[in-house]
C-alpha cells in the first residue's frame, strides 16, 4: 500500500490501546472475495487493503453488495442461509475464515454498527452490560469502568448517568445510534463495522454521530457504507467505489479519498462522484 493520509483526531484515551493515527499499513487485507446468496453472485473478484486506523468509506450505488462485503469481515455472513463467501480476509496476517477461528472473539475484534440504531428492549446499562457478561468480563467494577469509559466516548455519559437504568428505548434516535457505537466499544474492538450509521437519523443526530466517527478513528479502523457522498468525501481517509456489471458488484476503484473524489482514474467512478450516473 502507498501513501499516506492525515492523522485523525481522537480523544479516547480511556478506551483500548492502540496506535492513534491513520498510517498506511493494511490491518486488513481482502484478496480475491467473492459472495453469493443461493449460489447467486452478487460480489465478485474484490481485493483491497483496509489501513490501520484510518476512515475507508464505501460507496456505490444500492444492490453493489457493499453490506455484504461489510458482512463478510467479521464473518456475520455466516448467519445468513443460503449465502457462500470465497477468497481471503487477513486480519493482522490471520485468516479470518479459518474453520478454528473463534467467531464471537472475532466480533469482539470487529463490532459492526447498523443502519437502524438497535438497542436491545432493556436498561441503558444492561445494553453495555451484556455483552461484557457474554464476553467473560467478571468483575462488576471492571464493568462498571468500561460502561462509564465507553458512555464517555461517546459523549453520552453527561445525558444518561442519571438514567442507567431506564430503557434505552426511551432514548432519542441518534442517542440510540451512539448507545450501539458505546456496546461494540465497551468490548474494545480494533475495527468499527458501520453501514449507513447516519441514514436514520436527522441532521444534528447525524451530525453528532459522523463527529463521534472522526474521534473514534486513529484508535480503531473505521469501514463505513455510506450514500452520503458529501459525508464520505469529510470524513474518509481512504475510499472504495463499487459498482454493478452484469448484475454482479465489483470493486472499480480504491485509494485515497482525496484523489478518488478529486481525480479519479476510472470513468465509472468520476461519473458517480460527480452524480452523473448511480
Ligand atoms: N440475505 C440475502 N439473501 C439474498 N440476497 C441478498 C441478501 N442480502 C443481500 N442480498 C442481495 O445481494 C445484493 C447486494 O446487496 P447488498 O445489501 O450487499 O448491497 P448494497 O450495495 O449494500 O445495497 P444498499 O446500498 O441498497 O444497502 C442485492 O442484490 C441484494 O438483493
Amino acid at each position: 500500500m502507498t501513501g499516506t493520509a492525515p492523522c485523525a483526531p481522537y480523544t479516547l484515551g480511556d478506551l483500548a490501546e492502540g496506535t492513534p493515527c491513520c498510517v498506511p499499513q493494511p490491518h486488513l487485507e481482502i484478496r480475491d472475495l467473492s459472495i453469493a446468496y443461493g449460489g447467486q453472485p452478487v460480489l465478485a473478484g474484490v481485493g483491497l487493503d483496509i489501513p490501520r486506523g484510518c476512515i475507508t468509506a464505501l460507496i456505490g450505488p444500492s444492490g453493489c453488495g457493499k453490506t455484504s462485503f461489510l458482512s463478510a469481515l467479521n464473518r456475520l455472513t455466516d448467519l445468513i442461509p443460503g449465502c457462500t463467501v470465497r477468497g481471503i480476509v487477513r486480519l493482522d496476517g490471520g485468516d479470518v475464515f479459518d474453520a478454528q477461528v473463534d467467531t464471537l472473539a472475532l466480533r469482539r475484534r470487529i463490532g459492526m454498527i447498523f443502519q437502524r440504531p438497535n438497542p436491545f428492549p432493556l436498561s441503558i446499562r444492561r445494553n453495555l452490560d451484556m455483552p461484557l457478561r457474554e464476553h467473560g468480563v467478571r468483575r462488576r467494577d471492571e464493568r462498571e469502568d468500561r460502561i462509564e469509559a465507553a458512555l464517555r466516548g461517546v459523549g453520552l455519559w453527561d445525558e444518561v448517568r442519571e438514567r442507567l437504568d431506564a430503557p434505552a428505548l426511551g432514548l432519542s434516535g441518534g442517542q440510540q445510534q451512539r448507545l450501539c457505537i458505546a456496546r461494540a466499544l465497551v468490548l474494545q474492538p480494533e475495527i468499527l463495522l458501520m453501514d449507513e450509521p447516519c441514514s436514520a437519523l436527522d441532521p444534528l443526530a447525524s451530525a453528532v454521530v459522523e463527529e463521534l466517527i472522526l474521534r473514534l478513528a486513529g484508535r480503531h479502523t473505521i469501514v463505513i457504507v455510506t450514500h452520503n457522498l458529501a459525508q464520505a468525501r469529510r470524513i474518509a481517509n481512504y475510499a472504495a467505489f463499487f459498482w454493478m456489471t452484469e448484475q454482479v458488484g465489483k470493486l472499480v476503484e480504491f485509494g485515497q479519498s482525496r484523489t478518488l473524489f478529486d481525480a479519479p482514474k476510472h470513468s465509472l467512478t468520476a461519473a458517480y462522484v460527480s452524480g452523473r450516473s448511480g
